[in-house]
């Protein structure tokens, strides 16, 4: 039988080269019944552990379980409840014990059906289990469409710290229905815009003002204007990925661009409190100010991205939280290198620059500047 071309279940296709463990995105409307002939066109399988968590398994597990089995896949199917707090040592226990009880073996598949929660908790069961299981991803959330699906920085949180244990796992493939956002809460999916305006900022200008021009449309859900952003979003990401991988360079540490202060401020106030988007429409401005007081940024760009983010209805104030345990967590940041804080700091759109020596003064000025007046 010849194999089915797995660029059938798509009206785009993004690659993301990483030579042995590349693997193709691929975007369409209407694709997600296909996601079983999808699967078995990229590889053999015979037993898939199906991660998803309450809400989206209401909309989307029978369609995908029954297209899975429809291909004499045995499926486990593991539903979690829906938010944050799943990213946790309980849950991943809970997880890894149910898989082994379903005769999990080193052939078996992890399919993540859901946001970016479950895409990162997923992910890492499939890291860790039995050393290692291959990975599929299918995002039902704007924001795991755009970001969270791509790029294998999967993971769990403490309570310390947002997504301090897990690895860089990549998936095998990423089958994205944007259909699928259409049952997608409001406050969600506007979380997910966040994300797309940070590739403007870091990456491309002209993506930026194609965002400011088109805000209507973007909040109206318009289905070509969506499968743009979702297209050009995850090309952009594909290309950072595909050139620093695991944030050796520092290159991909740009994708990281207002998340040091949107990290904190998740932790901070509790987990699921702000969603993550919020967080960083929240914290992108935080680093623009950050840029600003460094003399490498002008106020009139930070008021630009203030402009859009609040037209797409996110949150721009600095809830006052205590300060001293934001900079705590903030010492907790990834980036952060013998000891020492790193920012992204923006220089003009379509240039972000990860920079050291910035004074914790003058990173918390930046934090309670954006306190509302
Ligand atoms: N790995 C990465 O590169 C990366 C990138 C960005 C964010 N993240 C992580 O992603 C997480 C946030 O992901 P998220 O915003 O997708 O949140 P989420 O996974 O919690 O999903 C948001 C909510 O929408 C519901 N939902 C999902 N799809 C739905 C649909 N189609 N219809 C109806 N309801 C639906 C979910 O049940 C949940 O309640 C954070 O933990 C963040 O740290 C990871
Ligand atoms: O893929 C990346 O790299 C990112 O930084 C994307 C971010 O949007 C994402 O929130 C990521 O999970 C943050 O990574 P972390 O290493 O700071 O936990
Ligand atoms: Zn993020």
């Amino acid at each position: 039988m010849t194999p089915t071309n797995p660029s059938a279940f798509a009206s785009q296709t993004v690659h993301v080269p990483l030579s042995e463990r590349s693997y193709d995105i691929s975007i369409g409307t209407g694709n997600l019944p296909e996601v079983g002939r999808w699967i078995t066109s990229l590889r053999s399988v015979t037993h898939a552990v199906l991660i998803s968590d309450a809400n989206v398994a209401k909309h989307f597990l029978d369609p995908v379980n029954e297209s899975l089995e429809a291909e004499n896949i045995r499926v486990t199917k593991l539903v979690v409840p829906a938010g944050e707090p799943s990213k946790s040592v309980a849950t991943s226990q809970d997880l890894w014990e149910k898989a082994i009880a379903n005769r999990v073996d080193r052939k078996s598949i992890v399919v993540a059906l859901g946001g970016g929660v479950i895409g990162d908790l997923a992910g890492f069961i499939a890291a860790t289990m039995t050393r290692g299981l291959d990975f599929f991803q299918i995002p039902t959330t704007l924001l795991a469409q755009v970001d969270s699906s791509v790029g294998g920085k999967v993971g769990i949180n403490l309570p310390a710290a947002k997504n301090i244990v897990g690895c860089f796992w990549q998936p095998q493939g990423v089958l994205i229905d944007t259909a699928v956002l259409e049952t997608l809460p409001r406050r969600e999916y506007l979380s997910g815009l966040a994300e797309v305006v940070k590739y403007g900022v870091i990456l491309d200008p002209e993506f930026f003002e194609f965002l400011e021009a088109n805000v209507q449309p973007i909040l109206n859900r318009n289905s070509t204007v969506l499968q743009k952003i979702v297209a050009r979003s995850c090309e952009l990401k594909a290309q950072v990925v595909a050139e620093d991988e695991r944030e050796t360079t520092g290159l991909r540490a740009i994708l990281n661009y207002g998340h040091t202060y949107c990290h904190a401020l998740e932790t901070v106030s509790g987990y699921g409190e702000y969603l993550h988007g919020e967080a960083v429409a929240v914290g992108m401005l935080c680093a623009s100010r950050l840029g600003e007081k460094l003399g490498v940024f002008n106020s009139e760009a930070t008021q630009r991205q203030h402009n859009l983010l609040t037209a797409l209805e996110l949150p721009v104030d600095v809830p006052k939280l205590n300060e001293e345990a934001i900079l705590s967590v903030m010492q907790r940041d990834k980036k952060v290198e013998h000891g020492k804080l790193r920012f992204i700091v923006p220089h003009c759109f379509g240039k972000v620059v990860l920079t050291s020596d910035v004074p914790s003064a003058v990173a918390m000025e930046a934090w309670t500047d954006g306190y509302a007046s």
